[in-house]
C-alpha cells in the first residue's frame, strides 16, 4: 500500500460526519491542565503554579508557587507506597499520634490508616472561566477519595466502621486549599481525629518564627507531655519541638523569619488545633527516612486539625454533625433533590443501585480543611453553581457544609472581593462509577462521574452499566486496553485517556502538548485506544490535535515509521488503515 508522507493523510478519509460542535476550537484561554500518571496526579496552571498528589495517602508531594517549592520531602521519602511520605502533607485520619489502647482506634497504627491507603482519583473541576487577564480565577479542584471499603483488611478489622473521606486539593493562583470531608456511612456513631500534617520548606529553621499562636495552650510532648501556656508571640525553635496547641482563637498561624519577612500563613477556619513539630538534630539522625541529615533545618511542620479529644459523627443522612468540627452546617440537598446533568438511569432503564459509601460530599461532615493564602474566604457561593449558571459546570453539586477550614499561602494581598464567590465547596459525587484498569498486580481505579463522561464520550455512554455491577461487588475491569503496544503504556494511555476526556478533548496548543508531553507517537496510542472502544468523537479529536500539532511543529518525527505504527496497531476494519 502507498502510505502518505504528509500528516495531512490522516484527516482523509475518517467519517467527520457526526463530528460534535463541542470540538470546535472555542478557545477561552489557557485552563489549568491534569495529568494523571504512575499513581501521581499532577495539577499545573497557566502561570505555571503547580501541585502534584500521590493516590497513596492522597499526599500532596510538591506545590509550587511563583517557581517556589513550598513542601518539603525528604531524599530518603518512599515514593512507592511502601510506607508514608516523610514529608508532604500526610492525611492523619483517624487517629493521630500512637492511638490510645482503650479506644476504638486503639488497634490502628500511629497516625491511622489514611496516610497509607491508596486513594482513588475522583475528577477535577475549574471553573473554566479563562485566563486571569479574563477574569478568570484560574484554579483547578482535585478531589480523592477513600471509603472503608478501600482500605487493607488489616485496618478495616481494627477499625470496622463504614466511612468516607473526600479530601479536596485546590490549586489556585494564591495559594493552596485542601479540604477533608469525612462521612459516616455505617450505623452507629464513630469517634475520630484528622490533621494535615503539612511540612513546610523554610531556608533555616533557626531563623523562622511561628506567630498567632501566643497564650494559647499546648501539650509539650517533648517536656513532660503537660499543659503550658505559650508567652512568646513569635515561637522561635531551638530544639526539637512537638506541641498540641488547643483551641486556638485566632485564624491564622503564619510563619515568617524572625526579623518579620513573611513566608507562608496557615489559616483555619472552624478547626481550633495546630501541631508544630520539628525533629531536631538526634531524631533525624534516628528516622533512616529523613535525609540528608540536616534536613531538619529545612522545613517546619505546622499541622491543622482536629487532635485534641475526638470528633463524634453519628450516621445517618439527617443527622447534622455532633462536635465542634460538624457545628452548625447548612441542612445539606436531599437526595431526591440533588441535580443531575444527566440521566440517573442505567442503559437498562434501571435506576443504579448506589453504594451509600460512593456518596461522598454528603450531609454528615467534619473536620474539612483547606488551605488558602492570607486572608480566609467565606464562601457564599460555590464556584461550580456559578459555573452551572453559565451552563459549563464540570460536575453537579450539592451544597456544602459549613466546615472547619485551613488555608495556607504565600502572602499575598488579600482576595479580591470579586473572586470570592467563587471559592468553591465539595461536590456530590451523586453517581460514579469505577473502571479498574487491569495493570496487576495494582490495578490503577478511576472513578469517573457519570455527567461528565458519559456526555462527552461514546465510551464511557456504554460503560455506564458499570455503575449496576457495583452492588454486586463486580470489578469494572477495563480489557482490551493494553492495544497500544508499547508495554507499561496501559496504565498511563488511559490516564490520559480520560484527562483528554475531562479536557474538552485536546484542545491543541503548545502548553496542553507540553504538559501532556504528547509526542506523535502518543496521539497515536491514543487513536488507536479510541478506535478500539469505537469513542468516534475522541478518535476525531485526536486527529483535529494531530494536525494541528503537525502544522505547529517544524520538527516532524519518523513519519513512516509513525504510520505503520498506527496502521498496524488500528483495529482490522476501522476507517484508518483504509485511510492510510
Ligand atoms: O514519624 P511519624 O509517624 O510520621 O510522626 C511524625 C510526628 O508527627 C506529629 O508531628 C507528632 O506530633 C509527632 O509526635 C511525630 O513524631
Amino acid at each position: 500500500m502507498e502510505r502518505a508522507k504528509k500528516p495531512s493523510m490522516v484527516s482523509t478519509g475518517l467519517d467527520r460526519a457526526n463530528r460534535p460542535s463541542i470540538l470546535s476550537p472555542s478557545i477561552t484561554g489557557p485552563q489549568p491542565t491534569v495529568r494523571i500518571e504512575g499513581g501521581k496526579v499532577t495539577a499545573i496552571l497557566p502561570t505555571g503554579d503547580s501541585v502534584e498528589v500521590l493516590l497513596y495517602g492522597a499526599t500532596v508531594i510538591s506545590w509550587r508557587n511563583n517557581g517556589k517549592e513550598n513542601i518539603f520531602v525528604s531524599e530518603a521519602a518512599k515514593l512507592d507506597g511502601s510506607k508514608p511520605v516523610r514529608g508532604g502533607i500526610p492525611v492523619v485520619f483517624p487517629a493521630f499520634g500512637p492511638p490510645p489502647k482503650d479506644h476504638a482506634t486503639g488497634a490502628l497504627p500511629q497516625h491511622g490508616f489514611a496516610r497509607n491507603s491508596t486513594w482513588e482519583y475522583l475528577g477535577k473541576s475549574s471553573s473554566e472561566s479563562g485566563a486571569l487577564s479574563k477574569g478568570g480565577d484560574d484554579s483547578v479542584k482535585l478531589d480523592f477519595g477513600l471509603s472503608s471499603s478501600n482500605i487493607s483488611a488489616d485496618h478495616k478489622k481494627a477499625w470496622p466502621y463504614d466511612f468516607g473521606l473526600v479530601y479536596s486539593v485546590t490549586l489556585g493562583k494564591d495559594g493552596l486549599q485542601t479540604m477533608l470531608n469525612v462521612r459516616n456511612e455505617g450505623k452507629e456513631a464513630f469517634e475520630f481525629q484528622m490533621l494535615l500534617h503539612s511540612y513546610w520548606t523554610v531556608d533555616d529553621i533557626t531563623k523562622v518564627a511561628i506567630n498567632g499562636l501566643g497564650s494559647t495552650t499546648y501539650i509539650d510532648k517533648v517536656l513532660d507531655g503537660g499543659e503550658h501556656t505559650e508567652s512568646q508571640t513569635g515561637l522561635k525553635i531551638t530544639g526539637e519541638v512537638d506541641r498540641v496547641y488547643k483551641s486556638i482563637k485566632q485564624d491564622t498561624t503564619s510563619i515568617s523569619s524572625i526579623d518579620g519577612k513573611p513566608r507562608l500563613d496557615v489559616t483555619r477556619d472552624n478547626i481550633s488545633d495546630t501541631v508544630i513539630w520539628n525533629p531536631w538534630i538526634a531524631k533525624t539522625k534516628a528516622m533512616a527516612d529523613l535525609r540528608p541529615e540536616d534536613s531538619y533545618k529545612h522545613f517546619v511542620c505546622v499541622e491543622v486539625g482536629s487532635v485534641d479529644g475526638w470528633q463524634k459523627l453519628e450516621p445517618g443522612p439527617s443527622n447534622k454533625g455532633k462536635g465542634k468540627a460538624a457545628a452548625g452546617p447548612p441542612s445539606p440537598q436531599k437526595e431526591g433533590k440533588r441535580k443531575h446533568s444527566g440521566s440517573p438511569e442505567g442503559v437498562e432503564g434501571q435506576k443504579p443501585k448506589r453504594k451509600k459509601s460512593q456518596e461522598f460530599g454528603g450531609s454528615n461532615t467534619a473536620g474539612p480543611s483547606s488551605a488558602r493564602p492570607v486572608t480566609p474566604v467565606k464562601p457564599t457561593e460555590s464556584a461550580t453553581t456559578a459555573a452551572a449558571a453559565r451552563g459549563n459546570a464540570p460536575f453537579t453539586t450539592t451544597p456544602a457544609p459549613a466546615g472547619p477550614t485551613l488555608s495556607i499561602g504565600p502572602l499575598a494581598p488579600a482576595v479580591p472581593q470579586s473572586n470570592r464567590s467563587r471559592v468553591r465547596r465539595p461536590f456530590g459525587y451523586s453517581n460514579t462509577f469505577r473502571v479498574l484498569v487491569d495493570t496487576p498486580p495494582n490495578p490503577l481505579v478511576f472513578t469517573l462521574h457519570e455527567d461528565r463522561f458519559c456526555q462527552r464520550s461514546r465510551y464511557f455512554h456504554g460503560q455506564r452499566a458499570w455503575t449496576n455491577l457495583e452492588p454486586k461487588g463486580q470489578s469494572n475491569r477495563v480489557t482490551g486496553l493494553d492495544k497500544p503496544r508499547t508495554k507499561g503504556t496501559v496504565e498511563p494511555m488511559f490516564g490520559r485517556y480520560v484527562a483528554a476526556s475531562i479536557s474538552e478533548v485536546l484542545e491543541f496548543n503548545e502548553t496542553i502538548r507540553g504538559i501532556y508531553n504528547l509526542n506523535f507517537r502518543s496521539y497515536f496510542d491514543l487513536y488507536i485506544l479510541a478506535d478500539y472502544q469505537g469513542d468516534l468523537r475522541m478518535a476525531n479529536s485526536v486527529i483535529d490535535s494531530l494536525i494541528t500539532a503537525s502544522e505547529l511543529s517544524g520538527d516532524l518525527p519518523d513519519w513512516k515509521a509513525d504510520i505503520d505504527y498506527l496502521y498496524s496497531g488500528t483495529l482490522p476494519g476501522s476507517k484508518t488503515p483504509r485511510a492510510v
